[in-house]
């Protein structure tokens, strides 16, 4: 039992205690011993109970030897047990430990790898920093999460260097000039633009202040103000006019930021600008082109406008006066029409010239139209200055004009408004000046009208007369007179010349004066000078199909002989005869000497074609123009018409009688043949023939009259005024 209680304070455990104190089966013999012990005395003899306590004392010896030796089998057995343990332990620790350095061993090699990889990689991205590598290390270990973290630091720093390199980019090859300066405004970079705008380099302007490049146009205000903004808000933009490094002043576009550090003190500012100078010099150019006109350089319309505007309302303000002339070109149009818009174009920019020439220093001028021009003298001291003004611009523009080597003369009408009397604003004033200078070509031309209130009904009234005329036009609302012109000679009526006459259905017949010179200023003499001679031919044909030996002379105005329908003269007329059957040789065209002066060369050429086609060509109202003998000579002119003025004021005075023979003999020089028109009385026709004239034409014979009128008077032989036997000469025109 104590040995029991021994081994349980060993802490064995009870089941093995259990094994050991149980009694083996082969041990009944202690079993019972034990049991006849524990069994109650028998009342037995001391012999018997001698040999049986001795024979049970040996039992007990026997067992307590048993007891000793399973003590001892099992003690042996427990020390095996425990030497099998120790060395079942001894061999488990040493593979253990085998086993934990092998996996020890791994695990650092595998760390060891890791840690090298991330070291090379690590190493050569320290190398090159443009390198990128993407640490591949598996696992979840915290080498691996660190290899990840470190993959994620090289991906920001990758990021980051990619928005450096970005911004880099931007800084060097931005078109905008970047300045960066200093807390104190020392200039610290700038980059490769800045230098080109403005030629310094980062050298040349590193340390120093912006200042270097002002270029003194602003005045110290513009600067204070620029940097009280600068440090209340933070920044400033707008235009600033700065100086390149080689003095060239130019306008540029400026931004500045104000960098602050984290106390919220100024560190750097950076100035962000770009070269404006084109785009300056665009909206420079484009108001250019607003204000002024591109042919002369004169400010335009728009512009005159405005500036009469603002001289009004000086004028105004000081009680003053104004005068503005309205300066049109006299037979501007054809001259342009005739030698081509090249020669219009030199034309116009010498009176520009001219104009500019006389014009004052307060004046201003300005061209508001294809040949108008428009003169403010703002600043009137009296009245007699506009009169000293305009009697110069008629001078000036009298003066011949050299344009290509051809000399042109030319004459303008102006109309002369006041301010405040003509007008009290810029449209009543120009208005009316307008009137005025309609009045004065109305007038003649080469002229000036002062503007006065009667102007405008007569302004009104040309206004309706053009609008009727229209109306006339598109209803051939015409007719054509004839008026014979005779042979002084025989008396016999060689040809007629067609009159046109107006039937306007209000007004009755209206006489061509009156509507001439505005069908030319209008264009509406094309189509009425086409149907003109559509007439005619066809009144030429029903008299040659009668039998009648006649020709026709026809009205050609300049602009009409320019081209009609885009044809050239010519083309017009041989489209007429062609279409009538009329032969060109007894049709003669009538133009004026004025025609002549215009353009030589186009007007040469035209009267040779028509020559060319075999009709003549007549001179009319000979003498009122220039009358130049040089001229004359140049044109295929066949027959000269000396103007009725002469023909009927021939016999008031020696003086025009004079004048008339001076006529014939320079026609006679010219070897032209004469005619002489509106005679009256027999003693002009006979002053006339008497001088040489060839033919006569006048009331004396008839007046104009229609077709059927006409014609009876055709056959007439004008024999009465004859006073000697005649050759027909008729037929030689
Ligand atoms: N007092 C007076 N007058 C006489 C006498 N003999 C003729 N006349 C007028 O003198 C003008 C002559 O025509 P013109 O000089 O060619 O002058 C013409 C001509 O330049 C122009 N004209 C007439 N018809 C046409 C036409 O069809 N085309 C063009 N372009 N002009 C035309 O109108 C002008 C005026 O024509 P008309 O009024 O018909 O006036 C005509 C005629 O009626 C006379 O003895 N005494």
């Amino acid at each position: 039992m104590a040995k029991l209680l021994q081994l349980k304070q060993q802490g064995l455990p009870m089941a093995e205690i259990n094994a050991i104190a149980q009694v083996p089966a082969s041990e009944d013999k202690l079993s019972q011993a034990m049991t006849q012990l524990l069994m109650p005395p028998h009342p037995i003899d001391s012999q018997k109970w001698w040999a049986l306590t001795t024979q049970r004392i040996e039992q007990l010896h026997q067992l307590a030897k048993d007891i000793t030796q399973t003590m001892a089998q099992q003690s042996e057995y427990q020390q095996n047990q425990a030497l099998t343990f120790l060395g079942l332990y001894l061999s488990s620790a040493l593979f253990t430990a085998t086993v934990t350095l092998w996996l020890g061993q791994k695990i650092i090699r595998n760390f060891m790898d890791k840690i090298t990889k991330i070291a090379n990689d690590m190493q050569q991205m320290a190398e090159d920093p443009k390198l990128n590598i993407n640490i591949r290390v598996s696992g979840t270990d915290e080498l691996a999460r660190m290899a990840r973290a470190m993959n994620r630091m090289i991906s920001e720093r990758q990021k980051a260097n990619h928005a450096l390199t970005r911004a880099a980019a931007v800084f060097d090859y931005s078109a905008e000039g970047i300045m960066v300066t200093d807390a104190d405004n020392h200039i610290e970079l700038v980059n490769p633009a800045f230098c080109n705008i403005t030629g310094y380099t980062l050298e040349e302007v590193k340390g120093r202040s912006p200042s270097i490049l002002s270029s003194s146009r602003h005045s110290q205000h513009f600067y204070t103000t620029m940097w009280e903004s600068l440090q209340t808000e933070g920044k400033w933009e707008g235009e600033v006019w700065n100086k390149r490094k080689n003095g060239q002043v130019y306008p540029e576009y400026l931004a500045i930021t104000v960098v602050r550090n984290e106390q919220g003190q100024i560190i750097q500012h950076i100035g962000l600008f770009m070269d404006i100078s084109k785009r300056k010099q665009y909206e420079q150019d484009l108001w250019y082109q607003a204000n002024f006109d591109a042919l002369t350089g004169l400010p335009n319309r728009k512009l005159f406008n405005e500036r009469l505007q603002h001289e009004i309302h000086v004028a105004q303000h000081d009680s003053r006066k104004l005068a503005i002339l309205l300066i049109d070109l006299d037979q501007f149009k054809y001259i342009n029409d005739v030698q081509g818009h090249a020669t219009g174009d030199l034309l116009l920019k010498d009176v520009a010239k001219r104009l500019e020439g006389i014009a004052g220093k307060t004046d201003f001028i300005a061209r508001i139209g294809g040949d108008e021009f428009v003169l403010i003298l703002p600043r009137l001291t009296n009245e007699l200055a506009i009169e000293h003004m305009a009697t110069r611009i008629i001078e000036t523009l009298g003066m011949p004009f050299d344009l290509n080597d051809r000399e042109i003369q030319i004459s303008a009408s102006f109309g002369i408004g006041v301010y405040p009397e003509d007008g009290l604003d810029v449209s009543s004033l120009t208005r009316n000046t307008e009137t005025a200078m309609y009045q004065a070509k109305d007038a003649g031309r080469n002229n000036f009208k002062y503007f006065t209130a009667g102007m405008n009904e007569a302004m009104f009234a040309r206004m309706e007369l053009e609008q009727r005329l229209r109306r006339a036009v598109a209803q051939n609302e015409f007719a054509l007179h004839y008026q014979p012109i005779v042979d002084m000679q025989t008396g016999v009526v060689c040809s007629v010349e067609a009159l046109i006459r107006w039937q306007d259905p209000d007004f009755g017949l209206i006489p061509p004066d009156q509507f001439i010179p505005l069908a030319e200023e209008t264009g509406l003499i094309e189509p009425m000078g086409e149907w003109v001679l559509n007439q005619a031919m066809h009144d030429l044909r029903q008299w040659q199909k009668s039998g009648l030996k006649i020709n026709v002379a026809i009205n050609v105005s300049g602009r009409q002989c320019i081209n009609t329908r885009g044809m050239g003269f010519d083309q017009v007329l041989q489209e007429c005869f062609n279409r009538h059957h009329v032969n060109p040789r007894n049709v003669h065209i009538e133009i004026t000497e004025s025609m002549l002066m215009g353009d030589a060369s186009h007007c040469l050429s035209t009267l040779e074609s028509i020559r060319h086609l075999g009709s003549q060509i007549y001179i009319d109202d000979f003498g009122t123009g220039y009358s130049s003998l040089s001229y004359l000579k140049k044109f295929p002119i066949s027959v000269i018409k000396i103007d009725r003025s002469f023909v009927e004021n021939a016999l008031e005075s020696n003086a025009n009688a004079n004048l008339v023979k001076a006529i014939v003999m320079m026609g006679q020089s010219l070897e032209m043949e004469l005619v002489a028109e509106g005679i009256e009385t027999e003693a002009q026709w006979h002053f006339l023939r008497d001088l040489g004239c060839h033919f006569a034409q006048g009331y004396l014979i008839s007046k104009p009259l229609p077709f059927d009128e006409i014609t009876p008077l055709l056959h007439i032989k004008h024999t009465a005024l004859l006073n000697h036997d005649y050759q027909d000469r008729c037929v030689n025109i």
